[in-house]
């Protein structure tokens, strides 16, 4: 059987390294182009990838899925930085190319994946939510994409159960001081040496209180559900964002 042709984004990168060692151990796969920054992305189509791994950096993101869709070569995407906006002009180069697959994960460790997955189900059960993310002091967006995610997929939830919005008797804050606000969940982020990526979920009600934690200790944590969205990315034409939708989970 052929193996499938995988290129790697940001190979020099903490991820993409990473990426580009587990492309080249995976018996179903080969590495056809491993680019940095600065490299012509001319080289993806002439390696003949079939798809691209994009671990990059939210301000070249955007150009290389361009390039990517535009040349019917699928993307599994772990990039942050993603917004409305980015989305929908993602969807127009999509429908553009029909057949072209992208997922975009705001996390690729299971542990992570199911830690949105038990927030979701728990936050209308609970009065108060907040979220703690907790990274390496190189990463350069805050929160971290997976914590807005799932202070979204939190948000969502509650406002489909009908949950009231959480007390808060703050009247004078420290700009800050609550953290970020998304979608009505604060949002707190940590940057600390000696870290990866952490996060915890805050679950409050009359007497208890939950605490979901996961924690990626090392960058090995993300490489099973980068190959596993490389693997099933071509059957999954247009936009998939969250691997959930590939674990069967949702
Ligand atoms: N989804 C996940 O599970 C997951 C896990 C870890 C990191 N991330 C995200 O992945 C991204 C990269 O994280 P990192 O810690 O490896 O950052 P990093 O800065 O170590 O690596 C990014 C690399 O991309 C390179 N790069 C920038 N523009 C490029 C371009 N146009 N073409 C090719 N290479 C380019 C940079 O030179 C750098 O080597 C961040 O957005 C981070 O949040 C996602
Ligand atoms: O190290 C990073 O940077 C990470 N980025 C992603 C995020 O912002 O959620 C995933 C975890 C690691």
């Amino acid at each position: 059987m052929s193996k499938l042709r995988v290129a790697v984004l940001g190979a020099k990168g903490r991820i993409g390294s990473e990426a580009v060692k587990a492309v080249e151990a995976a018996e179903d796969m080969e590495l056809v182009a491993a680019l940095g920054r600065g490299d012509t992305l001319e080289t993806l189509a002439a390696s003949g990838a079939q798809v691209a791994v994009e671990l990059t950096t939210p301000d070249s993101v955007m150009a290389n899925l361009e390039y990517c869709v535009g040349h019917g070569i699928h993307a599994v995407v772990g990039t942050t930085g993603w917004t409305e906006d980015r989305l929908e002009k993602l969807k127009g180069w999509l429908a553009a190319s029909p057949g072209t697959g992208v997922l975009i994960a705001p996390n690729f460790s299971i542990g992570a994946v199911l830690t949105m997955k038990f927030a979701q189900l728990a936050a209308p059960w609970f009065e108060s939510v907040e979220v703690v993310e907790l990274h390496h002091p190189n990463k350069v967006d805050a929160p971290s994409g997976t914590a807005t995610r799932t202070a979204q997929l939190i948000a969502a939830a509650r406002r489909d159960a009908g949950t009231p919005p959480a007390p808060d008797a703050t009247t004078t804050a420290l700009d800050g001081a609550r953290g970020a606000n998304v979608d009505g969940v604060p949002v707190h982020a940590v940057r600390l040496r000696g870290l990866l990526a952490h996060q915890e979920v805050l679950l409050g009600g009359e007497g208890e209180t939950l605490t979901i934690r996961h924690d990626s200790l090392h960058h090995s944590s993300f490489m099973p559900g980068i190959l596993l969205g490389a693997r099933r990315v071509g059957s999954a034409p247009g936009l998939t964002f969250g691997l959930e939708h590939f674990l069967d989970l949702s």
